[in-house]
């Protein structure tokens, strides 16, 4: 059998009996939890419940028809097998119209027994992942962002995107915090063969040891006899995402890589490694080649992920996509927070123009929720206004004008002045009092 969990809830009475079965399915590698009474094998059983019920039918109290008929109650694609005396077969199949999994006459043979569970588990799994999938998509579809932008770095990354979707190989994103990282490994994610599997995210700076064996590989934290697949497991033929890896520990970095070499993964229950099959997309904010060089990160490790590299522009980097982006952002923080569509007032606009945006997308997106909600200048007073004065904005307005211009005279200063219809001596002081660099806007492939 594949890698459903073999985990049985087995209910009878008869204590003689129940010793029996819990014998024969342990030999035959089941886990086994065994009750005495229906109404104790009914606690705690909610619909994430990842294993199936065998019951006998005629118990004291409540009988094994009336705990199917509550198990029904509250998952109907739980399976549940009965166990019937000769008297009881016309129950039973009341039971199976009803939706039973099953049901076995007594006195049922142990290879009977080992069969009919094995195929109940199997068609849990299949359930139970179907659901863990659908669950995925529709958090995946909420989550879903298009990626806005037509300015050229941004199509020049689409076309990476498009690449990495078709070819399915392992990659690196570079960018600064807020650059769209995750969006981006997202969006190869959903472009790629790999779609209807998992997309998993790996947050590298909350791993230590423990959490790499517990969470990561699923291993059996202790005196618990179930183990529940981890991460690595989730993201088997689907995609595992490992944010900030520059933050993964030495030693979890040097275990990683022998993973990842291997090419192998133990799922649950199963009595031999498989081959590991994965798209593998880290993304990094850090220098990672200079890491390693100051002996920060595993050179290996390094050359290991960085086969390809995708790099993200930082916002200030594509200044003309910064409009749409704002819209956008607005639209989608007007819907979620149910307030009305907010005008772009001029003020806004020059915010949009003069900022430098170190935040990036996410700045951008917090800036736009901020005015959905009234809280930017002139739009009623909020926290903003009360920040920044009228000449820090008509600051934040100039040197946007200014970088526009040099945009358009791609770094171009006499151009430039021409544009803005300055003398020189005030365009290089206004330069200087804002940080601004003519060599910025060349283009380096020229
Ligand atoms: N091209 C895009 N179009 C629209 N929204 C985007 C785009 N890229 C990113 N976003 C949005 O910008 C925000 C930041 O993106 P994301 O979380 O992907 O960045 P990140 O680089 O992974 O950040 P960090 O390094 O801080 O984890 C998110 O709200 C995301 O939905």
């Amino acid at each position: 059998m594949s890698d459903a969990l073999r985990l049985v809830r087995l209910v009878d009475d008869d204590e003689d009996l129940l010793a029996v079965q819990v014998q024969t399915l342990r030999l035959a590698g089941f886990q086994v939890e065994a009750f005495g009474s229906a109404l104790a094998a009914l606690e705690g059983m909610g619909p994430d419940y990842p294993g199936v019920v065998l019951s006998d039918v005629r118990m004291p109290g409540m009988d094994g028809f009336e705990l199917f008929t509550q198990l029904h109650d509250r998952d109907p694609d739980l399976p549940v097998i009965l166990l019937t005396g000769h008297a009881d077969v016309p129950m039973a199949v009341a039971a199976l119209k009803q939706g039973a999994y099953d049901f076995l006459s007594k006195p049922v043979g142990a290879g009977t027994l080992v069969a009919a569970l094995n195929r109940a588990c199997q068609s849990r799994a299949l359930v139970m992942e179907n659901r863990a999938l659908r669950q995925e998509a529709q958090a995946e579809a909420a989550r879903e962002t298009r990626l806005i932008g037509q300015s050229p770095v941004m199509q020049h990354l689409r076309d990476g995107i498009d690449r990495m979707a078709a070819t399915g190989g392992d990659l690196l994103l570079l960018g600064a915090s807020g650059t769209g990282k995750e969006t981006v490994a997202r969006a190869i994610h959903r472009q790629g063969p790999r779609r209807a599997r998992a997309f998993v995210h790996v947050a590298c700076a909350t791993l230590d040891e423990a959490r790499f064996e517990t969470e990561f590989l699923g291993s059996e934290p202790q005196g618990r006899m179930a183990r529940s697949p981890g991460r690595l497991e989730k993201a088997h033929r689907g995609t595992l995402y490992l944010d900030q890896v520059e933050a993964l520990a030495p030693g979890l970095q040097a275990r990683f890589l022998a993973l990842i070499e291997a090419g192998e993964f133990w799922p649950v229950g199963a009595a031999a490694p498989r081959p590991l099959d994965l798209q593998l997309i880290a993304s990094t904010g850090a220098d990672l080649a200079a890491l390693v060089q100051q002996g920060g990160f595993r050179g290996d490790l390094y050359y290991r992920l960085s086969g390809v590299v995708l790099r993200l522009p930082t916002l200030a980097e594509r200044r003309e996509d910064i409009p749409d982006l704002f819209r956008h952002f607005l639209l989608e923080a007007c819907a979620r927070l149910q307030v009305p569509a907010a005008p772009v007032t001029p003020m806004v606009k020059a915010r949009l123009a003069g900022h430098d945006w170190p935040g990036n997308l996410r700045e951008l997106r917090q800036y736009a929720e901020g005015h959905a909600l009234g809280l930017s200048p002139f739009d009623g007073g909020g926290a903003g206004s009360a920040a920044r004065g009228l000449t820090e904005m008509m600051a934040e307005y100039e040197a946007g004008l200014i970088r526009e211009a040099l945009r358009l005279a791609q770094g171009n200063a006499s151009q430039a002045m021409e544009r803005l219809q300055l003398p020189r001596k005030t365009f290089y002081d206004k330069l200087t009092r804002h940080g601004i660099k003519p060599a910025e806007f060349r283009d380096p492939s020229r």
